[in-house]
């Protein structure tokens, strides 16, 4: 079902919580809210499934306007940060709960609902611990159940509150890439809300980025990560290098020997993989020296200062392949020259 909001406005008190969000989701998409903590993502969630009422705009599911509809009528379904399973029942029992408690026309008989909580328990591949109780679960196997128990109704729509917001690092991993999974075989239309930039980059076909409520940006995730339309998205998704070509620091940039091919504004954001770096062998040519370095996996992070600058806000990043790390043998202390390949320029 797509789902589409205009002119979406909500106070609370003084505040100004959302300002003017106009969004179209398409039906089968699966969206990331993404923004800093306050700026409004679950006062948007909880107005598309209901259970908030905007000040002002219109809310569609499908083209109808719900806008006064109660939350019953909309067909959504909900997964939220902390584990809404109902502790004195069985995960059967809890997935069976949104079936057993329709109106008596609707309901289907109790045959139905075992071969249904069975196959959404093997859907989310944990039938194996259908009669056990929430207590008795892990966070993740928690969350798999709460969208089970979700998926049970036939949403229309799925909204994930920061579902896997309250699990460690690495459960957090595997059940982003299988949410992913589960979408692509289901196709409902899902909107999931995060801070986390790259939980959105990897699970969502669209991220809408807001700030202060209001909506910075949407797109694909390589949208929003190469071409950010403003200076908060660009520092927001991804680590940025933030250099003022204009006044003191346009000097410092000539002096150090930093090329920067045609500006096209007066600050130019650098990602660190868009920085060349060069041994330099006549150290009075560069005012720039690697101060350390992080290994990441398949790419080294180098650590970069400025002569006479060593606070946190002067520091350069760069990053390559390991390989090329190798054959550049840097030390620390070493001198470099650096170039910017490519910018996001901004005024
Ligand atoms: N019922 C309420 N009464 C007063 N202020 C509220 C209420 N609900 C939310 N707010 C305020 O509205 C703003 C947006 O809140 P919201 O929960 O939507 O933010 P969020 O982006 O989901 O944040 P987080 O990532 O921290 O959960 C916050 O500043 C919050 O304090």
């Amino acid at each position: 079902m797509s789902i589409t909001l205009q002119h979406i406005s909500k106070q609370f008190g003084a505040f100004k919580a959302l300002d003017d969000i106009n969004l179209d989701i398409p039906e089968g998409e699966l969206v990331a809210l993404l923004g800093p903590s306050g700026c409004g993502k679950t006062t948007l969630l909880r107005i598309i499934a209901g259970l908030e009422q905007a000040d002002q705009g219109d809310v569609f599911l499908k083209g109808d306007n719900v806008t006064d509809q109660p939350v019953k009528n909309r067909r959504i379904g909900f997964v939220f940060q902390h584990y809404a399973l109902f502790r004195h029942m069985t995960v059967f029992d809890n997935i069976a709960f949104g079936l057993r408690v329709k109106p008596r026309k609707e309901r289907p008989g109790e045959a139905q609902i075992k071969d249904k909580v069975h196959a959404l328990l093997q859907l989310v591949q944990l039938d194996w611990l259908h009669d056990r109780f929430p207590d008795q679960l892990s966070g993740g196997q928690r969350q798999r159940i709460a969208l089970a128990r979700a998926l049970a109704v036939e949403p229309s729509v799925l909204l994930l509150d920061e579902p896997f917001g309250a699990l460690d690092a690495s459960v957090r991993k595997d059940l982003r890439l299988w949410l992913r999974h589960l979408h692509h075989e289901l196709n409902v239309t899902s909107i999931f809300v995060t801070h986390d930039q790259e939980e959105a980059m990897e699970v969502a076909s669209q991220i809408v980025v807001l700030n202060h409520g209001k909506i910075e940006q949407k797109g694909t995730p390589s949208e929003i990560y190469d071409q950010p339309q403003s200076d908060f998205v660009s520092r927001f998704i991804g680590q940025t290098n933030v250099f003022h070509i204009e006044g003191d620091e346009q000097h410092w940039l000539k002096s150090t020997g930093i090329i920067v091919d045609e500006p096209k504004g007066t600050v130019a954001h650098v990602r660190p993989h868009n920085i060349d770096v060069e041994k330099v062998t006549d150290a009075t040519n560069s005012r720039v020296f690697l101060k350390d370095w992080q290994h990441l996996g398949g790419t080294i992070r180098l650590e970069l200062n400025r002569d006479g600058h060593n606070g946190s806000g002067s520091t350069i990043y760069a990053e390559m392949p390991n390989e090329q790390f190798r054959e550049l043998a840097l030390h620390k202390g070493d001198r470099v020259a650096l170039r910017i390949k490519h910018a996001h320029w901004f005024n």
